[in-house]
């Protein structure tokens, strides 16, 4: 007997020990970063997933609040070969199950194999395997979290960097905080706004920038954000990280799909075309850009698999990133991105389009 399994889709119940109690559901993926999870555990765009480290010790350097990204753990459930006392105190106490003596190595091969799959876990002193088989029965695929923006963004209009150069509109579709950082330590005000911000909500703010930020999920449940993108191309620059690269493409007539297992970690490389200069990035993404449309150009790829890593239109004035430049955790290879964004809201480097 344990007091811990963990159901896949794929039939198998797996042992574990226990770390944190609880029952729960979601979506099986890992990460390859190897330091960064308090990072990890509260991106926001780890939401209806449950996280699996494929580094093998997780909590080595203690537990720290101004590493947050938000002010909770989004991934419903933690598991790693090993956690330390620190990371499950602060697990068990934001009632977040974890569980840990798994063979990782083994799951994340799976995972690989397989593609990221749902998953149930259960986690207690009087717990069974069917426990974990009835949490997996009723976990549901990413796409159907029709409402996952409610869950994860800002309620109302928040400033930060009051009184600053230019002022962004940051659209929270579940923003990681060094976002809003990396943007005001460059001297922008950022006026974090919900994720169902409308054309007239954002009259209100008269931003010089329009962002789409990071998210979880599906970026076709994220239609208002879309329909900004719409409304404002042409009449602002737009920037996007993440699921706000996928946002942008989908405005602008491209498309995404969902990949086997995504990209999560701190060593994705990607190649910038024009220069032909390879960096080093942070990821975490299940959804890619397929087709990007014909408005935008695909700047950078990923040399693993050749995914759009970035895309631009210069005349419209747009520069969107699928990995994390703002590197909590990771590397910094990519800061320079905001300078990129912030300089597009020089009234003389913008054109605005005729069409
Ligand atoms: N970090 C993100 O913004 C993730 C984007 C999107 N939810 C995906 O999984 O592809």
């Amino acid at each position: 007997m344990s007091d811990a399994y963990l159901a896949l889709e794929d039939g198998r119940v797996i042992e574990a020990r226990g770390r944190a109690p609880g029952r729960t559901r979601g979506e099986l993926v890992f990460t390859t970063a190897y330091t960064g999870y308090e990072e990890s555990l509260t991106d926001p765009s780890y939401e209806e997933q449950v996280l699996t480290f494929s580094y093998p010790l997780i909590g080595n350097y203690g537990v720290r609040e101004e590493r947050f990204e938000s002010d909770r753990v989004h991934p419903r459930a933690a598991i790693a070969h090993e956690f330390t006392e620190d990371v499950v105190e602060w697990l068990h106490e934001e009632d977040v199950p974890a569980i840990d003596h798994i063979d990782t190595r083994e799951l994340v091969t799976s995972i690989r194999e397989e593609g990221a799959m749902k998953c149930g876990i259960a986690v207690g002193d009087d717990v069974t395997p069917a426990d974990a088989k009835a949490e997996l029965e009723q976990c549901k695929g990413m796409s159907e979290h029709v409402d996952i923006g409610k869950r994860v963004t800002t309620v109302e209009h928040t400033t930060y960097g009051e009184g600053g150069d230019v002022d962004v509109a940051l659209i929270d579709c579940g923003a990681k905080m060094s976002i809003v950082e990396s943007l005001v330590e460059r001297d922008a005000t950022v006026h974090v706004l919900p994720y169902d911000t409308t054309s007239e909500d954002l009259a209100a703010v008269d931003p010089d920038l329009l962002f789409i930020s990071n998210g979880p999920g599906d970026p076709a449940n994220f239609e208002a954000a879309q329909e900004l993108v719409e409304a404002h191309v042409g009449e602002l620059p737009i920037a996007g990280i993440c699921l706000g690269q996928q946002v942008v493409a989908r405005a602008l007539g491209g498309t995404t799909e969902k990949m086997d297992f995504g990209h999560r970690g701190v060593n994705q490389p990607v190649r910038d075309l024009d220069s032909g200069k390879v960096v080093m990035t942070t990821q975490n993404h299940g959804y890619t850009v397929g087709e990007p449309g014909d408005k935008l150009d695909v700047k950078q790829i990923n040399v693993n698999d050749d995914t759009a890593e970035g895309l631009a239109n210069e005349e419209l004035d747009i520069i969107t990133r699928q990995y994390h430049p703002e590197a909590h955790p990771g590397p910094h290879d990519s800061l320079g991105f905001f300078d990129d964004v912030l300089a597009m809201t020089d009234a003389s480097q913008h054109v605005v389009a005729d069409d």
